[in-house]
C-alpha cells in the first residue's frame, strides 16, 4: 500500500485513477508519494519514506531540487498538460490590454443606477477606446509548450509573430508556424515588437530578465505579459517605465503588493492553467507517472532524474539506486550482488548532470544484506527495492 499527501487541491479526475494499492493521506509524514501544486515545498522538511514529488503543473521552482535528488526523490511534472489552458488567458490578456474592457466594466458597474446608462456609455466609451491586435508585431520569448501555442494562435489573429529561443526542442521547433519568424538575439523582439509575452522557466539565469536595461532598448508603450513567473521581472522596473509611459501595460498572472492595484497593470489571481481541462489533464499526468514510479521504479517527464523505462519486472525482484554520476559505479553494483550470488537479468544505468539511476532486475528477492551492501558504497544516495 503506498500513501499519498495532496499538498494543493489536486483534481478528482487523476486522483481517481489511484488503484486500492494507494490510500490518500493527510499527513506528508507518511507518504511515499506527493502530489503538489503551486505551495513552496523549499521550507519543508522531506520525510525519510518520501520517494516522489508530482508537480501538477509546468513550473517546479517551488521545489528543492537537488535536495531531492539528494535525497533519492524523484520530481516529476507534466509538460504541457496546462498550455492551452494558460495559451487562451494569455490572449485574453492580450486583448484586455489592447482594449480597455475592464476599465469600460467598471464603468458600467459604477453607473448602474443611471437610468440613462445607455446614453451615458455612448457618450463615455471613447474613454475606453482601444487598438486591434490584427497587424501588430507580438515578440514570444520562451517556444515550449505555451510560447508555441500561443505565437501559432497570435498568427492566426493576423499578428506579425517573433520568436526567441536558444534551447528550443525539436518538437517545440516542428509545432510552429512557418510564419513565426525565428529570432536569434532577444534584442531583436525588444526593438520591434509592441507586446512581448515570456515563457520562460523561473531559473537563475532568467530571474529579472526584464530590467530597466531590457525595458530601455524596447519600443515606447511597449505592452509586457508575464503568465511565467513574476520574479522574472523586476517589476519596480516595470513601475518606473508604466509611470514614464516607457511600458503602456503590464499583465501578470502573479498577484503581489508590488503591482496588485498599481496604474497600468492588469494582474490576474494565477488563473493560467486553473481550468477544468487543464486541472484534468495535470491531475492525470502527475499520478500516472507517479504510480509507474512507485510501482515500477520507471521514470518519466522527471525534473531532476533521468528517464528510464524497464517496464514492469518479471523477476524475482527489482532494485534501484540512486547515486552521483561518477566513474565505476555499475562495476561496484555488480561486484555486491555477485557476491551475494545473485543473477542480474536486466539492467539499465542513466546519467542526467551529477546524478544517475540505475535499475536491476535480479533472478532472486532482495534481502536486507544486500541492500546494506548497496547503501554502503561511496556516491550512492538511496537504494530503493521496487519488487
Ligand atoms: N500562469 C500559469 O498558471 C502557468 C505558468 N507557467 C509558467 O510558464 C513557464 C513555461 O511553461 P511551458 O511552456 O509549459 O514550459 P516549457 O518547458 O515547455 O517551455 C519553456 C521554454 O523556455 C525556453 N527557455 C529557457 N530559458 C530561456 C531563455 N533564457 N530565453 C528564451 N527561452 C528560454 C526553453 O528552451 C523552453 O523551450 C513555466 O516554467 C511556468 O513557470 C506554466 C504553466 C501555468
Ligand atoms: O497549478 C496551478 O494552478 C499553477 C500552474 C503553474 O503555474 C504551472 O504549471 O507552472
Amino acid at each position: 500500500m503506498f500513501q499519498i499527501n495532496c499538498l494543493n487541491p489536486i483534481s478528482k479526475v487523476g486522483l481517481d485513477r489511484l488503484t486500492a494499492d494507494y490510500k490518500v493521506t493527510d499527513n506528508m509524514n507518511d507518504a511515499e508519494g506527493v502530489l503538489v501544486r503551486s505551495a513552496s515545498m523549499h521550507e519543508m522538511d522531506l520525510p525519510e519514506n518520501l520517494l516522489a514529488v508530482a508537480r501538477a503543473g509546468a513550473g517546479v521552482n517551488n521545489i528543492p531540487l537537488d535536495k531531492c535528488a539528494k535525497k533519492g526523490i524523484v520530481v516529476f511534472n507534466t509538460p504541457g498538460a496546462n498550455a492551452n489552458g494558460v495559451k487562451e488567458l494569455v490572449i485574453a490578456g492580450m486583448l484586455l490590454a489592447a482594449r480597455d474592457v475592464v476599465g469600460g466594466i467598471e464603468w458600467v458597474k459604477a453607473s448602474k443606477d443611471n437610468a440613462d446608462i445607455a446614453k451615458a456609455a455612448e457618450k463615455e466609451k471613447k474613454k475606453f477606446a482601444g487598438t486591434e491586435v490584427m497587424g501588430k508585431k507580438l515578440g514570444v520569448i520562451g517556444l515550449g509548450a505555451i510560447g508555441v501555442k500561443v505565437a501559432n494562435t497570435a498568427v492566426s489573429l493576423g499578428m506579425e509573430v517573433y520568436g526567441y529561443d536558444p534551447y528550443v526542442s525539436v518538437n517545440a521547433a516542428w509545432n510552429l508556424s512557418r510564419s513565426v519568424k525565428h529570432v536569434m538575439n532577444v534584442e531583436e523582439i525588444y526593438a520591434d515588437c509592441d507586446y512581448i509575452t515570456i515563457h520562460v522557466p523561473l531559473l537563475d539565469s532568467t530571474k529579472g530578465m526584464i530590467n530597466k536595461e531590457a525595458i530601455s532598448k524596447m519600443k515606447d508603450g511597449v505592452v509586457l505579459l508575464n503568465f511565467a513567473r513574476d520574479l522574472l521581472a523586476n517589476e519596480a522596473d516595470v513601475l518606473e517605465a508604466l509611470q514614464s509611459g516607457k511600458v503602456a501595460r503590464y499583465v501578470s498572472d502573479f498577484p503581489n503588493p508590488t503591482t496588485a492595484g498599481q496604474p497600468g497593470c492588469i494582474v490576474i489571481p494565477h488563473l493560467g492553467a486553473s481550468t477544468e481541462e487543464s486541472e484534468d489533464n495535470c491531475a492525470k499526468m502527475a499520478v500516472e507517472e507517479m504510480m509507474d514510479y512507485l510501482e515500477n521504479g520507471n521514470i518519466r517527464n522527471s525534473v531532476n532524474y533521468p528517464a528510464c523505462d524497464m517496464g514492469v519486472c518479471s523477476q524475482a525482484g527489482r532494485i534501484a539506486i540512486f547515486h552521483k554520476n561518477i566513474t565505476n559505479m555499475l562495476n561496484q553494483f555488480t561486484a555486491v550482488i555477485g557476491e551475494k550470488n545473485i543473477n542480474i537479468s536486466d539492467m539499465t544505468n542513466k546519467s542526467r548532470g551529477e546524478v544517475a539511476y540505475t535499475m536491476l532486475d535480479i533472478e532472486s528477492a532482495a534481502t536486507q544484506d544486500l541492500v546494506e551492501a548497496l547503501q554502503k558504497i561511496d556516491g550512492v544516495f538511496r537504494v530503493r527495492v521496487v519488487k
